[in-house]
């Protein structure tokens, strides 16, 4: 069973709202990221998530003690997943867990997701940032750092969740973004699939946000893309 993750790419708690709302029970959480926490704060962003599951994605990336204490600080907004980027090394994704561990109340713990290779990036985007290999190579090494250092499961693009699961089992939780229906326009996002290639793959989660949010009709959108995972 793939669920549904809506990205909240906005500035605006209205207009977060009114896309919840449109999607209604399509989606299984909602998720606010750098550019709505930035401009209002993690306490709005838990306020607009209301009742829905909140995927705080702030991708958070620096020394193992600064990870630390920045998840610790997370706590009372009581996420239902948050991520740290896997490349920032073993320590760091040690350190963030430990975070989970003894700051959230055991009922209260929050998914801790390493973002693999953006999936924004293609072979071509990896080889300038000076990283040998393509990304399924990198997606590996980096997948497997994380769950050996103590992340729940990965941000990864549909097209390494079977080479995944081939090298780490069932139990890391893949969530998936680089979700485009057929026929959409090409745009940043660089290794993408559809919905149901994304289901087929065995995602857990796909997360989808301009497809449906910048739709004429976000609500038949988001219906459409429930109907490819059911
Ligand atoms: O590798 C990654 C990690 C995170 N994202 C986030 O997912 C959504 C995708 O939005 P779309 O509008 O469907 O492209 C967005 O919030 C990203 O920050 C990702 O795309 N890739």
């Amino acid at each position: 069973m793939t669920g549904l993750i809506l990205a909240l790419d906005t500035t605006s708690p209205e207009q977060a709202r009114e896309w919840v709302r449109l999607a209604g029970t399509a989606c299984g959480a909602v998720k606010l990221g750098l550019e709505f926490t930035l401009a209002r704060g993690v306490s709005e962003a838990v306020a607009t998530a209301g009742t829905h599951r909140l995927f705080l994605d702030l991708k958070l990336h620096d020394i193992p003690n600064t990870v630390r204490s920045a998840v610790r600080a997370l706590a009372p907004a009581r996420p239902f997943m948050l991520t740290v980027h896997a490349g920032g090394g073993a320590a760091m994704i040690a350190a963030a867990r430990e975070a989970v561990e003894d700051a959230f109340e055991a009922d209260a713990r929050p998914i801790l997701l390493a973002v693999t290779v953006l999936t924004s990036l293609d072979a071509q985007g990896l080889h300038e940032a000076g990283v040998a290999g393509g990304p399924r190579q990198q997606v590996l090494r980096l997948g497997r750092l994380a769950m050996e250092h103590g992340a729940h499961g990965l941000v990864c693009s549909p097209h390494e969740v079977s080479p995944l699961r081939d090298a780490l089992g069932a139990s890391p939780l893949l969530v998936v973004p680089g979700i485009r229906p057929a026929d959409s326009a090409a745009d940043d996002q660089k290794r993408v699939m559809t919905p149901a290639e994304a289901r087929r793959a065995g995602a857990d989660w796909i997360v989808v946000g301009r497809p449906i949010t910048r739709a004429a009709d976000p609500a038949a959108a988001a219906a459409a893309i429930a109907e490819e995972l059911a």
